[in-house]
């Protein structure tokens, strides 16, 4: 079953938002591949895109937003950024199964969740609407929930948590290859969070998918992904195994990123607070690194010049990192 999973490239993708300011970039020339078969996190605290760039995998940026550039290869589907109408919609769902941040409340609140699990079948021309519902029992039970009760449940009658594995369940339920989990754990407490991100791991790997998962919290993506990708104003700023991003990350970001988390440096004490705020789109540098206001590192170019993408070729995978000082150093 393996082979079914796709592959995506992401290559040169800018997004755009309206404002009043103009049109101002939410992801800028991100590059990313996601390998078949791997799951991949993207981490970065809130506003650095993460969700702009999930909903571009399905080519469902709304207005004010637009993709203004680039591509979103996935394989058997082609560039999604070009695919319209129903050809889209047939796609959302059947290729690419997701969860939105918002899942707790994109619910039909006028609908049991049955209802709406039927709804989704049939929308996609599902004829064993009776598997479906089978399907949707037990994934829900492997989530800790009686599935036959939820199914006959409205929206309010389920609380934060219980939408959440909703989601997850309709993420998974056609059988989509690719699946994009965009904060799948938010609403939960750490056990059962840790359980949800077994069974996504563990379904995963049953069913051979690729998934990409979208977190601000880089404990999750620690738990899950075998890749990571660091984004941090609209750019991804650092890639790699995520084993090795962890233990040794390179960009200064990363760093800040996991010096702040107690859960990863073993010792409360030790976990610092990043320094500063993440930036807006109108705060974002248009020119330089997007990090430098926040950055210990800070050289004169970094005021002027956009860091390259700079790759290495490792065993486990490619390690890329996008920051002067980090090249400058390693590469003097
Ligand atoms: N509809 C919109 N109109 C204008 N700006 C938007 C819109 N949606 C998002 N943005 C802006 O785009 C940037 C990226 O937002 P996005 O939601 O993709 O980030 P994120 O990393 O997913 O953050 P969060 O975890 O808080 O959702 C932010 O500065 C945000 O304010």
């Amino acid at each position: 079953m393996a082979q079914q999973a796709p592959g995506v490239r992401i290559d040169g993708l800018t997004v755009v938002y309206k404002t009043p300011a103009g049109e101002l970039p939410a992801v800028r020339d991100v590059r990313l591949t996601l390998e078949p078969g791997s799951i991949t996190g993207i981490v970065g605290e809130s506003g650095s895109g993460k969700s702009t760039l999930a909903l571009s995998l399905l080519n469902a940026v709304q207005p004010p937003g637009r993709i203004a550039a680039g591509s979103v290869d996935i394989d058997g589907l082609g560039d999604v950024v070009a695919l319209k109408g129903e050809h889209l919609r047939k796609a959302r769902g059947k290729h690419v199964g997701y969860v939105f941040q918002a899942a707790q409340n994109s619910l039909n609140p006028l609908k049991t969740v049955g209802k709406q699990l039927l709804d989704l079948g049939r929308s996609h021309g599902v004829e064993d609407l009776r598997g479906l519902v089978r399907e949707a029992k037990e994934l829900l039970g492997r989530m800790g929930l009686d599935g036959a009760r939820v199914l006959d449940s409205h929206q309010h009658e389920l609380s934060g948590g219980m939408r959440q594995r909703v989601g997850i369940m309709l993420a998974l339920v056609l059988n989509a290859h690719l699946v994009v989990l965009d904060e799948p754990t938010t609403a939960l407490d750490m056990i059962t969070q840790s359980n949800i991100l077994k069974i996504i791991r563990e379904v995963h790997a049953e069913r051979g998918l690729t998934t990409l998962v979208i977190t601000h919290d880089i404990g999750v993506v620690a738990e899950v992904a075998d890749r990571l990708a660091v984004m941090y104003g609209g750019r991804l700023v650092e890639q790699g195994p995520t084993r090795q991003v962890l233990g040794a990350p390179r960009h200064p970001y990363t760093k800040g990123l996991i010096r702040a988390i107690p859960r990863l440096t073993g010792d409360i004490d030790e976990a610092q607070a990043l320094p500063g705020r993440p930036p807006t789109l109108v705060t974002v540098p248009k020119e330089g690194c997007v990090f430098r206001e926040r950055c210990a590192l800070r050289m004169d170019v970094c005021d002027t010049v956009d860091p390259e993408a700079h790759v290495d070729q490792g065993a486990d995978g490619s390690r890329i990192v996008a920051c002067h000082a980090v090249t400058v150093k390693e590469h003097a």
